[in-house]
């Protein structure tokens, strides 16, 4: 069972503190969802887990500092997909979600029948198979995107860091990505997705952390996260909120005054 400790972290960027002082402990088997406004920490939380930039305090997998792990062991335990990535090799979609195997291989080892099947099960889950033999260039965002999940499914981590899975994908994409997502941790992963969408948050998420201004607002189930008193803090914004529905939503309704 993975588990993923967070103890008093804190980011500085040039001379910018982007991160003070978080704390979480997060468990196999749950959605997490990361949220709050733009430029509030969010990314740069999901890199310093992936320790891709130096963070104080502690940040361990199982127990052991991701900053002082093998590279690709880091990547075997925790998939990331990260931000609006840009590609820039004319690979086909099949050999790019291919990519996905690299942690798992040996200096010149050649893809194994393991791998394909992989390969093959996270193209099928990202609903990329027709788009197999496509240059992953020419791609549209929203193809682009998913095939990108697809790579990152297709490491088979037990964890999985989706920054923004759902950035340019449409209304019946994002309810398919939400569901693999929500799917994937009842298969008992660690699933953390950086997420705009409150109301897909709100209604897959197990969990929600709210960040702003590099500091942890709140953290909990979404009913206790996506308050209007939270929303207008953070957010600046009136919302409706309706979390007791099936199908809670949060409709931002303006700019809140004074
Ligand atoms: N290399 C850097 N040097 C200085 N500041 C940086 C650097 N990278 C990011 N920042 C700043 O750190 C803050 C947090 O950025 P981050 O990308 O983590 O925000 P975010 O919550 O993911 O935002 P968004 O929702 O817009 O993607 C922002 O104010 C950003 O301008």
């Amino acid at each position: 069972m993975v588990m993923l400790t967070l103890e008093g972290v804190g980011v500085t960027l040039g001379r910018r503190t982007v991160l003070h002082d978080i704390h979480a402990s997060l468990t196999a088997g749950t959605l997490v969802g990361i949220v709050g406004p733009n430029g509030a920490g969010k990314s740069t939380l999901a890199r310093a887990i992936m320790a891709l930039v130096p963070a104080r305090g502690r940040i361990a997998i199982d127990g052991q500092p991701v900053g002082a792990l093998p590279r690709a062991d880091l990547a075997r335990r925790i998939a990331y997909l990260p931000q609006g990535q840009t590609l820039h090799w004319p690979l086909t979609v099949e050999r790019l979600v291919g990519l996905g195997r690299l942690p798992h291989l040996g200096p010149m080892s050649r893809l194994a029948e393991t791998d394909a099947a992989a390969i093959e099960k996270a193209m099928e889950r990202a609903d990329v198979i027709d788009l197999r033999h496509r240059i992953a260039t020419q791609l549209s965002g929203g193809e682009r995107a998913r095939v990108l999940l697809a790579r990152a499914l297709a490491v088979e981590a037990p964890a999985l860091i989706a920054d923004e899975p759902l950035a340019s994908l449409d209304p019946g994409h994002q309810i398919d990505v939400m569901d693999l997502l929500h799917d994937q941790a009842r298969h008992g992963a660690l699933v953390i997705a950086v997420l705009h969408d409150l109301t897909m948050a709100a209604r897959y998420c197990d969990r929600l952390i709210l960040i702003d201004e590099g500091r942890l607002i709140a953290d909990g189930s979404p009913r206790h996260v996506l308050t209007p008193d939270h929303l207008a803090m953070v957010y600046g914004i009136e919302a409706k909120v309706d979390m007791e529905s099936a199908w809670p939503s949060i409709i931002p309704m303006g700019r809140r005054h004074g």
